[in-house]
């Protein structure tokens, strides 16, 4: 049996309101964590010592922005990231793999795209777009909608890190993604017209009628695009759902599952707009 430590990706939103909080858990909080596994990992016999593994889980926000026509990210792409969130996590990584250099901790890293499902936060363009239709609410899309994101279906991910952390080679790093490059105008009209098909709106109109184009995010990345064939080659992992599989699941979730989302757009989060603030404001 392998013992593991996983910190997850600990925050999820990708604000340029208050940095602190991303220096803070980001960097302090896996820096932190790196040592308390040290201390433990030095106390394990030997055959519980090769067995163990940090396993740190990021994001392919750390490589930066890709032009619209051309790249993808590998484990081999510089880091280059655009905006203090993803400049956080890119420490967290470069931490990760000095604390497995300098004490010889065995660490795995894993960066992944964005993730999809069940159980995610309304903030989140997927469940934000899909709460916000059934309310009859506007849809709101960041600049002209042609941002680029490559999603991963959540539990494709799970399995990818199942494999990460029990196969993967103590120093290296797993690219995941679901090969489901979507612009985000086409991911929003994707759940308009799945909505229109499972929850026809009662007043006979489309839900793409509710689509609105706001101002952009600052630093808004424009494409993201995840190479994983070394996860694929080297684990054997494959997604298992395709875009429109994994959305039709998601959506049918959310309809099926109002007790979990309905006390949080009710009473913590209406789906108003975060991280809009200018740079300048921020700090
Ligand atoms: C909430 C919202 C988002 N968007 C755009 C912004 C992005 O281009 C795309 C996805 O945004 P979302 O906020 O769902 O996720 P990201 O900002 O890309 O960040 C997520 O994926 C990465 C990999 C992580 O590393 C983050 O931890 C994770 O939260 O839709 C809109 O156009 N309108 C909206 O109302």
């Amino acid at each position: 049996m392998r013992s593991c430590i996983s910190p997850l990706k600990a925050m999820s939103i990708v604000s340029i309101d208050g940095p602190a909080a991303f220096i803070e858990t980001n960097i302090i909080g896996t820096f932190r964590m790196l040592n308390a596994a040290l201390t433990y990992w030095r106390e394990l016999s030997e055959p519980a010592k090769s067995a163990f593994r940090f396993h740190h889980i990021s994001t392919d926000e750390v490589f930066g922005d890709l032009p619209f026509d051309s790249g993808i990210f590998t484990e081999e792409t510089p880091y280059a990231p655009s905006s203090p969130y993803s400049a956080s996590k890119a420490a967290s990584d470069h931490l990760v793999r000095a604390w497995h250099e300098t004490y010889g901790l065995p660490v795995v890293l894993s960066n992944c795209s964005n993730n999809y499902g069940p159980f995610h936060f309304p903030e989140k363009l997927i469940p934000l777009v899909i709460l916000n239709a059934l309310d009859g609410k506007s849809l709101p899309i960041y600049g002209t909608g042609a941002n680029v994101r490559d999603w991963l279906y959540v539990e494709d991910h799970a399995r990818a890190l199942e494999l990460v952390v029990t196969k993967g080679k103590p120093g290296e790093s797993y690219n995941i993604g679901g090969r489901a490059e979507q612009t985000n105008l086409s991911v929003v009209e994707t759940i308009c017209d799945i909505l229109d098909k499972k929850r026809p709106r009662a007043n006979g109109g489309r839900y793409r009628d509710l689509i609105s184009f706001v101002s952009d995010r600052p630093g808004h990345d424009r494409r993201y695009a995840i190479d994983a064939s070394k996860i694929e080659r080297e684990l054997g992992w494959t997604p298992s759902e395709t875009f429109q599989s994994g959305l039709e699941r998601t959506i049918q979730w959310y309809l099926d599952n109002d007790w979990w989302w309905q006390p949080i757009r009710g009473e913590r989060y209406a789906g108003e707009r975060l991280g809009s603030t200018t740079a300048k404001s921020a700090v």
